[in-house]
């Protein structure tokens, strides 16, 4: 067999474009795709996404290349393998705090590298109900940290001093598992279009800090009844996060959920340890991370060290001063924090994933894809999508089984199909209806805030139809 040179997963990353030669890796493979760019059956702009990094991630989405004749077709590109001994960086190493952040996957979009944050590409969102791992979005506040699973506890405190320890084993042996299909999004998805009113300060999301999956841990329920916390508490009681990650000054990322959700056993709040069946991935919060179903993503702790049941709302800057929704009249001369309360559950939401703004779409039968959610477990029960800039509607038909009633925790993938005349341009909108009958603003202006969270007026894409 022959003997292929070895390359580190950060050379891969380089050959991005035909330019620099498209690579591509598929295992501990490495292939050079250059020249099976321009033959791809499912055209070059999708292979391009994938180009410098795994293939992995992207075939999830599309299962024609779960077949032998791909494989084969594959091998004839190869190059060389990865190293194993892929030494990453550390932190102590350079002196750059994010030194030690994980590999990404380059097909993500990028929207800060130090913290990093990013989305999967629109095109690619909506393809699968769950979303693989690789391409889920990322918002991080501060450095990836790095735990030792090993040595790993998890302290859970209550006033009068109650407190508890559990290691991993102890946090995956002794409380039964329970899964939940569970959708995440930022409070500032969609703030690009936010800031096109006037600008707001914030990452520039498009539509994708939005991803959905199975995730697998133990009930946070059942670790404070095992505490000795009990079913209820009178008065205004929070269940208080702080996450290993923290700042130059020793702060950790924190957040907070009123007492009566994280005990309840219909909010299935879990201490997540698993998502889609593999161990959390570092920029995900391994080993153990928070997720509150139908809540903003900012209370889903990861790299959870902290549960603490306190009479306050946790005391961090991301619960007291960030992650609140204003008037379009508060500026930041104006703004006191104080008088907003804490964003919890999130408003109904929808986008339009399929075409992409400013697409020539051909002629004939043009399908629209995108995807819909509300917060709190309400379900969306209808997505209507208009060509014509809202004056005319249809009815989108959504995707999989309807969830139970105040549980539906997950997105629903919805697609429309309506004839398209040459030469004409389309204005595409969609908005959802949840199980409460909310509905989404039309226009983006009167919901605008300074910080642009909250982000869920009509989504608009504009295509023109080929001639
Ligand atoms: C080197 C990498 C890749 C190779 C060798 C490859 C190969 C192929 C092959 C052989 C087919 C036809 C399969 C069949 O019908 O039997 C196919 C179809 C397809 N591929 Fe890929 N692919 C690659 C990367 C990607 C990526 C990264 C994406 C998406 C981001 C993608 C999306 C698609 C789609 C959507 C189709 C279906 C096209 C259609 O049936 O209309 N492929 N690919």
């Amino acid at each position: 067999a022959p003997r292929y040179p070895r390359y580190t997963r950060e050379e891969v990353g380089r050959h991005r474009s035909p330019q620099d030669r498209v690579w591509v890796t598929h295992g501990t493979e490495v292939f050079d795709v250059t020249d099976f760019v321009e033959l791809h059956p499912g055209g070059a702009d999708k292979i391009l996404l994938a180009a410098g990094g795994a293939l992995e991630p992207f075939w999830a989405l599309y299962a024609v290349h779960s077949q032998p004749h791909v494989l084969e077709l594959l091998r004839e590109y190869k190059v060389g393998e990865l190293s194993p001994e892929e030494a990453p960086p550390t932190a102590a190493a350079t002196g750059d705090p994010f030194a030690g952040d994980p590999l990404r996957h380059p097909g993500l979009c990028v929207n800060s590298q130090k913290p990093f944050n990013a989305e999967p590409p629109a095109e690619l969102l909506a393809e699968r109900f769950l979303t693989p791992n690789e391409l889920f979005f990322t918002r991080n506040h501060l450095p990836v940290p790095a735990v030792d699973p090993g040595s790993y506890r998890l302290r859970v405190e209550g006033p009068g001093g109650r407190a508890l320890s559990l290691s991993l084993p102890e946090l995956r042996s002794r409380f039964p598992k329970h899964e939940v299909t569970a959708t995440l999004q930022c409070a500032g998805n969609r703030r690009a279009e936010m800031s096109q009113v006037r600008p707001v300060k914030g990452l520039p999301w498009d539509i994708g800090a939005i991803s959905t999956a199975r995730w697998g841990g133990a009930r946070l329920r059942d670790v404070l009844l095992h505490a000795g916390f009990e079913e209820e508490r009178e008065g205004e009681w929070h269940v208080c996060f702080e996450g290993l990650d923290a700042d130059a000054g020793g702060a950790p990322y924190g957040a907070s959920i009123p007492y009566s959700r994280a005990v309840s056993p219909a909010a299935d709040v879990l201490l997540a340890y698993e998502m889609n069946g593999e161990e959390l991935p570092r920029d995900h919060g391994f080993p153990v991370r928070v997720v509150v179903p139908g809540v903003v993503g900012a209370r889903s702790v990861k790299w959870l060290r902290r549960v603490a049941v306190s009479p306050a709302e946790s005391p961090s800057h991301w619960q007291q001063n960030d992650y609140k929704g204003f008037s379009p009249c508060v500026d930041w001369d104006t703004v006191d924090y104080k008088t907003a309360p804490a964003i919890q559950e999130l408003p109904v939401q929808s986008a339009i994933t399929h075409p992409r703004p400013g697409a020539a779409v051909p002629a004939g039968e043009l399908t629209v894809k995108g995807y819909a959610w509300s917060g709190g477990g309400r379900p969306v029960v209808r997505v209507d999508v208009s060509l014509d800039g809202g004056r005319t509607w249809r009815v989108a038909r959504l995707a999989g089984e309807r969830p139970p009633p105040e549980r539906a925790w997950a997105w629903v993938l919805w697609e429309l199909q309506a004839p398209v005349a040459a030469g004409a341009e389309l204005e595409i909108v969609c908005k959802a209806v949840d199980g409460s009958y909310n509905v989404q603003p039309d226009s983006v202006a009167p919901i605008w805030n300074l910080r642009g969270v909250l982000s869920n007026a009509w989504h608009r894409v504009r295509v023109s139809v080929r001639d």
